[in-house]
């Protein structure tokens, strides 16, 4: 493929290029470790990564990390994966997360926001005291270093006031929004074991009340290592017995205390969207994931004390772990407890302007309906606040850059637009916002600094301007320690270092521009990704599978070239089995109800039967690209399936829809 676009849509102005925290760290950076003071981001890449030792040196000397102990070098091993960041340093990531408390108490670092629209603020002061108070109770309930803390939470104060709490004490966090069902989030948190569980009644969304009380009593069953189960009324609801009161945990008056780890000592875990099985428990570190988000907010994304963040996400994604980060610069967050398009479509835009976002954050799937549904988000709401909007989840489309520059643009305003990709894997972007180079459409800006980004062939040529495996050829902080559970790291290893010993290869297609942007194809891999939520394939067969009339299913994700996305879920059905209208709502319902309404597929099709690959896996990848429109024999290799008869239908209603 070719790039095109040589005018850029939006460019910063000189002004705005001069003011950028990133232009004035590239100074400092030149002044101090030999950084290029000319020659722009590119120039600043390529040191970033030619320099890796240098240049994480001089982030954590710009940002002013504390190190309570000293490092013995930035990176002893730099092999990958085992990588060994900043041996013998120990530090706390709560700590740094709260250190605008010491000059700005009175200020807000949290704005929440319910489907009311109203922002509340909780102020600098007031948060470090509930994590103070929360951490000493974590300590008097037994909590340790490395103990795990699990909230099954929406995007409420009380999950970030959890999170920093846990991490004061050296505990590791983890984390499901509570709108996935009781298996998917025992799926997840059975592998990690938590001693302790932050839990909501129930939660508001589109309007409505959800009560998850019975969710949370099979969750208290279902973990046998819970040594506390701490009860948030946000329906209001009376503790369920045994359960302790979240009011009564953070009453008190108390400095926190925060447990200095060492640098690679693990933070959270976050997890896969379980494809081919369980989840990946994704294990980042304190140190690892506060270098990496110092960068990635503070150079990237150009936050600081000023500023007011805004991304719509969940506790179940990396979002909300990046949006808490913004803690790090200084940055005001903002939580949206809520449904996106509560009560209509623009409702995110009227939070943005609600709480003067500067830099507000999205999935690209949003942006997409928006444009859809006809909101006109500059004429309707004062947006002129906002700096960045950012898009993740899947790639903007062209239509989606557009759109949005068209729609600030007829109100006289700039703006730059941040497509970014990264994922679970790292918590973090490889590609994305610089707010000092100019934006094409349909093009992330750069690769972020310290990460040596490349387009791979099968045999591990760099490619430019062709479309090739997304590799890292260089170790990054946020990469993950381990995987939990996988004590030969095995499974860490196959997931990213089988194709390309030593090299990080991501499981996207993308193309780097011969201007240095880069656009991102879509997944390699099976990867289901809707709205900018990813979710794992055998959830969904779990679910469906147990309903006696399905025999067998396949779940696949097509990007459809108008940046929507098609979710059909086939059904082999049992025999004497009907797929009629009320097995259709019964299979909507049950993965509504075990999983979450963003699971429900957009079609449910009956097909004669699921083909697989000789060693027994369904096969997402090569049904996918059929339906993309890959003649059979370019999208699946015969000797490798079971039953190649059956991709007759697959390959008859690709061209039915084609
Ligand atoms: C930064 C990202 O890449 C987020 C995601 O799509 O999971």
């Amino acid at each position: 493929m070719s790039t095109t676009n040589p005018q850029p849509l939006w460019q910063p102005d000189p002004e705005q290029i001069a003011q950028a925290r990133i232009t004035e760290f590239q100074a400092w950076a030149a002044a101090h470790h030999g950084a290029p003071a000319e020659g722009g981001y590119a120039a600043l890449h390529r040191w970033s990564v030619d320099e890796l030792d240098t240049f994480w040196k001089a982030v954590t000397e710009w940002f002013g990390v504390r190190f309570s102990t000293p490092y013995a070098h930035v990176l002893g091993d730099r092999s990958m994966p085992g990588a060994q960041w900043f041996p013998g340093a120990t530090l706390n990531y709560a700590e740094h997360a709260l250190r605008a408390a010491d000059s700005r108490a009175d200020e807000p670092a949290l704005l929440h926001v319910d489907e009311t629209h109203d922002p509340r603020p909780v102020t600098w002061a007031e948060l470090r005291r509930q994590v103070g108070s929360l951490a000493a109770e974590l300590r008097s309930l037994g909590v340790r270093p490395g103990d795990r803390v699990s909230g099954y939470l929406p995007n409420i104060p009380q999950a970030v006031v959890a999170l920093l709490a846990t991490a004061a004490v050296g505990g590791v966090w983890t984390s499901c929004a509570p709108d996935f069902g009781a298996r998917s989030v025992l799926d997840r948190f059975q592998q990690v074991e938590p001693v302790v569980l932050f839990t909501v009644d129930g939660y508001r969304y589109g309007g409505k009340e959800h009560d998850r009380r019975e969710v949370v009593a099979e969750l208290r069953r279902e973990l046998p290592t819970l040594r506390a189960v701490v009860h948030i009324p946000l329906l209001g609801t009376e503790a369920p017995d045994g359960a302790l009161d979240w009011a009564a945990l953070t009453s008190a008056d108390t400095e926190p205390v925060f447990e200095q780890v060492p640098f690679e000592h693990p933070l959270w875990v976050l997890y896969s969207s379980g494809t081919t099985g369980l989840p990946k428990a994704i294990v980042q570190s304190q140190g690892g994931i506060l270098v990496e988000h110092l960068k990635q907010l503070g150079l990237h994304c150009d936050l600081g004390p000023e500023d007011r963040f805004f991304w719509y996400t969940s506790t179940g994604w990396m979002m909300w772990n990046f949006l808490v980060s913004g803690l790090l610069t200084g940055t005001t967050i903002v939580l949206y407890d809520g449904s996106p398009g509560f009560p209509d479509t623009g409702a995110q835009w009227r939070i943005a302007e609600r709480t003067g976002a500067t830099l507000y954050g999205t999935s690209a799937a949003y942006v997409m309906a928006c444009r859809k549904a006809g909101v006109h988000p500059s004429r309707d709401f004062d947006l002129s606040k906002v700096k960045c909007v950012a898009t993740t989840g899947s790639p903007l489309p062209p239509d989606g850059f557009r759109w949005l520059h068209d729609e600030f643009a007829e109100n006289g305003a700039g703006l730059w637009i941040a497509s970014v990709s990264g994922g679970t894997d790292v918590c973090s972007c490889f590609a994305g916002a610089v707010p000092t180079l100019p934006v094409h459409i349909g093009e992330l800006q750069a690769p972020g600094l310290g990460t040596d980004l490349q387009a791979w062939d099968p045999s591990g040529n760099p490619l430019v301007d062709e479309v090739g495996e997304l590799v890292v050829t260089n170790p990054m902080p946020s990469m993950p320690i381990h995987f939990w559970n996988d004590p030969d790291g095995s499974r860490y290893h196959d997931s990213y270092f089988d194709t390309y010993p030593g090299v990080w290869r991501h499981g996207d297609w993308i193309t780097i521009t011969p201007r240095g942007s880069v656009v991102i194809h879509g997944r390699s891999d099976s990867t289901l990704n809707r709205q900018g939520v990813r979710m794992g394939s055998a959830d969904i067969y779990e679910a469906v599978e147990r309903l006696p009339e399905i025999r067998e299913s396949l779940v696949i994700g097509v990007e459809q070239p108008d940046g929507g996305y098609w979710m059909p879920l086939f059904v082999h059905l049992a025999p004497g089995a009907t797929l009629d209208e009320h097995l259709l709502n019964r299979i909507k319902q049950t993965i509504r109800e075990q999983l979450s309404p963003r699971h429900v597929p957009d079609e449910i099709i009956e097909v004669p039967g699921v083909p697989h690959t000789l060693t027994g896996k369904r096969i997402e990848v090569p049904v996918k690209r059929l339906l993309q429109g890959t003649p059979l024999d370019k999208a699946v290799n015969p000797g490798s399936i079971d039953n190649l008869d059956l991709l007759a239908f697959y390959e008859d209603l690709a061209r039915k829809r084609a």
